[in-house]
């Protein structure tokens, strides 16, 4: 496994494993998974999946200020470079990149790619500029790996109907890949963050996955609960829960996120339907999601 710091040196590497391929007539598919490491097994199914779908595997790594807000755990946010190098080598990825914030950033960042729209709800209301960032950084590490794919965990829903909207609207010639959550046997869906949780905190956060797969299971079930209805016992539910405090509880259709109407029957909405959350507990940001979707559908960002 090879890890590279400079953008240089990784272009060149790529430069070469694809000038190998092509003698033999080939063309390597490449897997990108963008990361802000700390890796855990959430990370590890998107490589798993990259590895099973592409030639070379590209892993980054970088956790990139400028999708900060000023009040926010840039500064703690949580690193381990060995653990996180250790777990790509399991996973056999090919190539790791770390670059520096000065690598990345040079100049102070006179340009910026932003999504209208879709960034203006869900996260992007709580944390201005935050997609902003994202899609500027995923940009560029389009651009400097020029993947065949990319995998992006449905935990962060928004994120990736944000990316896929900006693949299509600049004509990035990459397939976004949407993954599943990946969650600890009680339900709670693996985050970096999840380290900052102090024991009862950890405890508390089970509210999230068991109110959402509640409403899951019941429309699965195909009991006609509403959007009104299921928003009013999510937020009664996660209220209940002392530790917890709402940052927001939404319904909307997916991966467009307009809104649906108060008095739709979930089970027989049109398109596919995200219930999307985020709480905090303590300083802890946590989000949370189900996708309800009709038996047999397949999720496209
Ligand atoms: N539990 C999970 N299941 C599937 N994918 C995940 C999971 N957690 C994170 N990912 C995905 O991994 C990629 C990198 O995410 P990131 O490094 O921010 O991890 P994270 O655990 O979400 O961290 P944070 O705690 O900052 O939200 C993103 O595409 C994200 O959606
Ligand atoms: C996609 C990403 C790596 C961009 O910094 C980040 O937002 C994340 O880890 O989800
Ligand atoms: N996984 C999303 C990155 C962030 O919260 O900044």
């Amino acid at each position: 496994m090879k890890v590279f710091r400079e953008i240089r040196e990784l272009k060149e590497y790529l430069k070469i494993e694809r000038i190998k391929a092509a003698k033999d007539r080939k063309f390597p598919k490449t897997g990108l998974v963008p990361t802000m490491g700390f890796l855990h097994e959430g990370h590890a199914s998107l490589l798993q999946r990259a590895r099973q779908d592409n030639e070379i595997v590209v892993l980054s790594i970088f956790v990139n200020p400028i999708q900060f807000g000023p009040n926010e755990d840039f500064d703690r946010y949580p690193r381990d470079e060995d653990k996180d190098l250790a777990l790509a080598e399991r996973e056999g990825v090919d190539a790791v990149f770390l670059p520096s914030v000065e690598e990345m950033y040079p100049h102070p960042t006179a340009t910026k790619i932003k999504v209208e729209g879709l960034t203006e709800r869900l996260c992007g209301a709580s944390r201005p500029g935050h997609f902003d960032g994202v899609t500027t950084v995923v940009g560029k590490l389009l651009h400097i790996v020029q993947p065949t794919n990319a995998y992006f965990g449905q935990k962060d829903a928004q994120q990736a109907a944000v990316i896929a909207q900006m693949v299509q609207d600049l004509n990035f010639d990459v397939e976004i890949i949407p993954c599943p959550i990946i969650r600890e046997s009680d339900g709670v869906a693996l985050s970096s963050r999840n380290v900052y949780l102090s024991a009862e905190q950890r405890e508390a956060a089970k509210v999230l996955s068991r109110s959402l797969q509640k409403l899951q299971s019941g429309v699965e079930a195909g009991e006609s609960i509403t959007a009104g209805e299921a928003l009013k016992a999510l937020t009664e539910a996660i209220q209940a829960e002392p530790q917890a405090v709402i940052d927001y509880v939404e319904i909307v259709h997916y991966p467009r996120l307009n809104p649906v109407e108060e008095s739709t029957i979930l089970k027989d909405a049109e398109e596919p339907v995200l219930v999307a959350l985020a709480v905090k507990f303590g300083t802890t940001r946590l989000i949370d999601n189900v996708i309800l979707m009709k038996k047999g559908e397949a999720l496209h960002v």
